[in-house]
């Protein structure tokens, strides 16, 4: 038997996020910055000569067709005409709709860990453009760079940022993407900005335009925000439903998150500018 490839597909964190316009086909128009997160899922995987796609263990809400790592695995065979298939076991830390990427971070790894598996030599382009069609967060996941976003998230520019620990707190549900976006109260006229005024860093720029949509519809998040304020700088992720505080030291952190898992499921993270999955592939 062939020893599988195991990697990770880490979190990501959005530092700050404004919606500054809405395109025709009502996808939003963002500015965002990017950073990786040292905690996530793990996937192995391993080559099949028959073509076929399994993956185990199910998610208990997806079903096998509509899992983004079946659907990036389909869309690479289709794409590069690969013959082969991969047994595909994912490690699930990481809680659905918490804002942290989960899905897209799988749907990365999937086409990274694939096209080396199957010895395809797709570029990083051509994996993002791929990872485009499945999620508008797929293509940072692949570039691996912690990222300056415009677009709906695709027109990244790599970027420093600094790297303290944070504690991601989840408030125990989901928050659907789509129904934030389509909210008739969200926020969508930010002005846009400069990336350099961005990497300044602090209020008001670093801020999350679905915060107040998410406050209201989901009064969980509110709370949990609201508790961990009282601790450390706090913000929204994504569209929710996870927050994150900014701590400088991993003792402060380790100590909040005690605190915090009172209550929610907490973790401690440190922010990172290069994703481990591309420490674990040497790209
Ligand atoms: C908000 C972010 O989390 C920021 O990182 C992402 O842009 C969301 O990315 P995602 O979960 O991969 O989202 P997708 O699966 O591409 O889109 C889900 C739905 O969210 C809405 N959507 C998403 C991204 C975007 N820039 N504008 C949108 O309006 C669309 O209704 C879309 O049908
Ligand atoms: N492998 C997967 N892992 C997680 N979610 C998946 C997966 N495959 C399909 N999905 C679906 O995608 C939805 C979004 O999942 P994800 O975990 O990426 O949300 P998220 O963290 O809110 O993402 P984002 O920050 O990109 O909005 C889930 O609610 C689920 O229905």
């Amino acid at each position: 038997m062939t020893a599988g490839l195991t990697l990770p597909a880490p979190a990501k964190l959005n530092r700050m996020l404004h919606i500054v316009g809405r395109r025709h086909d009502g996808y939003h128009e963002l500015q965002t910055l990017f950073q990786f997160l040292d905690h996530g899922d793990n996937l192995t995987l391993t080559a099949r000569r028959d073509g076929e796609i399994h993956l185990s263990p199910a998610l208990e809400t997806v079903t096998h067709e509509d899992n983004l790592v079946v659907r990036a695995a389909r869309l690479l065979q289709r794409a590069s005409h690969a013959s082969s298939g991969a047994d595909i076991h994912l490690e699930k830390r990481l809680p659905l709709g918490g804002g942290l990427g989960g899905g897209s971070s799988n749907a990365a790894t999937t086409l990274l860990g694939l096209n080396q598996l199957w010895q395809l030599g797709l570029s990083l382009e051509r994996l993002a453009a791929l990872g485009a069609q499945l999620g508008a967060d797929v293509p940072v996941f692949i570039h691996g760079r912690a990222a300056w976003a415009e677009g709906i998230g695709e027109r990244l520019t790599p970027v420093t940022l600094d790297t303290p620990w944070f504690v991601v707190v989840h408030p125990g549900m989901s928050v659907a993407t789509p129904v934030v976006f389509n909210d008739p109260q969200l926020t969508r006229d930010s002005r846009p900005i400069t990336m350099a005024r961005a990497l300044q860093g602090g209020a008001p720029e670093w801020r999350n335009d679905c915060e107040s949509t998410v406050r209201l519809r989901y009064p969980q998040v509110a709370q949990a925000l609201d508790w961990l304020s009282q601790y450390a700088p706090s913000m929204l992720t994504g569209t929710g439903a996870c927050l994150f505080a900014r701590l400088d030291s991993e003792q402060a952190a380790q100590a909040l998150a005690a605190a915090a898992n009172q209550h929610w499921h907490a973790f401690v993270a440190r922010g990172l500018n290069v994703s481990p999955l591309h420490d674990a592939l040497g790209c």
